[in-house]
């Protein structure tokens, strides 16, 4: 027999659990029901206060690592001295640059090029795991043998980049961090809104509020150009129809990257780089994916457009590309504002930095596995609908006019300095670990 207040608890445990209508009930079903409805009840309380202590737990350590990563940068005066050291140009009227992504294929090799030649440099880069960051503490390295100092820091810390511009009077910013790759947008769109929209924002506040303002030269892409199919791309083409969200955030950045210009009298360069490559580089690139499957003995795929046509990159060589940043640097106009307010017109440039003489993915291919000494095991599939264009092509008429930018190395003679690079990193039985130092 049910007692009254046995009868209450069914019911509320009924209406907590409510049965399939129509359904007959029987009490022992009933019973191991509720036992069941009990178990249940406690596992998915015991389960949300895990999760509870989870968050909790996850909140304060990262507020713990926030913490002390800006307390360690922003209460140390030996780091406020490192800053400045790095900062101060060693030739006269030599320039003092911010390189963003300086842990970066293009961001290491142009603080060290403007080292060389004697202008100030700090890095600074979040080594994030788009591809393996033992490539980029090896660049760190590199860059700290040379007395560089590369700072591990986000664009997105505010109090981080008012420290630095507070700290040293940097001339210029070369900003090259951004979430790069086309196709990995589809897997991780929001890295792309971090880094390449709320990164350059957060990075142009601090410009903008600098005093003296920094000039700005900074990495958009050539797949700005997006489906335009006249050829070659000219700075005045069409961008308003990128094929990936990877170009539309870096279409974003040339018109947020104006919005500065024009309101805060920011001296703005963008410049669109084609598909560059060379030594050290970017794991994740064709050109470099290839290599180690190709050593690897494993098959690569390539990617073929619509009707059977090769796709088509306008391969630029790293040192090229460099040659083109260091002289944006040099020939920026100075930015204009202070206070938040500009005091006239600050330049707005635009530039294609690229090689000019598109070549295929097969003769790519081609010239790896002569520089290589082994055929390539290839699978070739039709390009999938994820953000590639079909073919690239600079008109660099621009940069040649105004930068004196001149490209030197074709695909050939880059890609055979490339080989030479990997094999003497990696090795010939590449398996990623590395051999020796940069
Ligand atoms: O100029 C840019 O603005 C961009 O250049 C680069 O993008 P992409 O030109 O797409 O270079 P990359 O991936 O090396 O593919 C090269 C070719 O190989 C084909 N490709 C690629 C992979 C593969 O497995 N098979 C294949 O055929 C592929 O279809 C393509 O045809 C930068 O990554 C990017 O960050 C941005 O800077």
């Amino acid at each position: 027999m049910l007692t009254e207040k046995n009868k209450m608890r069914l019911l509320e445990e009924d209406e907590l659990f409510p049965s399939t209508p129509g359904k007959v009930k029987i009490e022992r079903a009933h019973t191991i029901n509720r036992q069941f409805h009990r178990c249940f009840a406690s596992t998915s309380t015991t389960f949300l206060w895990a999760l509870f202590l989870i968050a909790l737990t996850a909140s304060y350590l990262s507020f713990q690592s926030f913490v002390s990563t800006s307390s360690r940068f922003l209460s140390s005066s030996a780091w406020d001295r490192q800053v400045r050291t790095s900062a101060s140009p060693r030739r006269p009227h030599g320039l003092s640059v911010l390189v963003t992504g300086a842990a970066g294929f293009v961001g290491s090799h142009c603080s060290l090029a403007l080292h060389k030649r004697g202008d100030g440099v700090v890095g600074l880069d979040n080594f994030n795991s788009y591809y393996d960051p033992s490539l980029k503490r090896a660049r760190r390295d590199l860059l700290s043998r040379n007395s560089i100092l590369l700072i591990d820091g986000d664009l997105n810390d505010h109090r981080l980049l008012s420290k630095l511009f507070s700290l040293a009077h940097f001339t210029h910013v070369l900003h090259l961090a951004a979430q790069a790759g086309v196709r990995y947008a589809i897997e991780n769109p929001a890295s792309y809104v971090h880094s390449n929209i709320a990164g350059l924002v957060s990075l142009l506040e601090a410009v903008k509020s600098a005093d003296p303002q920094p000039a700005v030269v900074w990495a958009s892409s050539s797949s700005v150009y997006g489906l335009n199919d006249k050829s070659p791309f000219s700075e005045s083409d069409r961008t308003d129809r990128p094929a990936s969200l990877y170009a539309a955030t870096k279409k974003a950045g040339e018109e947020i990257t104006h919005t500065y210009n024009h309101i805060y009298g920011l001296s703005i360069t963008g410049l669109r780089f084609f598909t560059v490559y060379g030594p050290m580089g970017r794991p994740d690139m064709a050109y470099f994916s290839f290599t180690k499957a190709i050593l690897a003995g494993k098959p690569i795929t390539i990617y073929r457009g619509k009707d059977g046509v090769d796709l088509a990159r306008d391969f630029t060589y790293i040192d090229d590309i460099v040659r083109g940043c260091l002289a944006s640097l040099d020939t920026a106009g100075k930015s204009t504002g202070s206070g938040g307010k500009k005091s006239g017109p600050a330049p707005y440039r635009i530039f294609n930095l690229g090689n000019t003489s598109p070549v295929t993915v097969p003769t790519l291919v081609s010239i790896l596995e002569k520089h290589l000494k082994v055929k390539a095991k290839k699978k070739i599939v039709e390009m999938p609908g994820n953000g590639d264009v079909p073919f690239t092509h600079a008109n660099i008429s621009l940069a040649m006019a105004e930068l004196r930018y001149k490209p030197s190395t074709n695909l050939e003679a880059g890609l055979k300095k490339f080989v030479k690079w990997y094999i003497s990193y990696y090795g010939r039985s590449s398996r990623g670990g590395r051999k020796t130092n940069l």
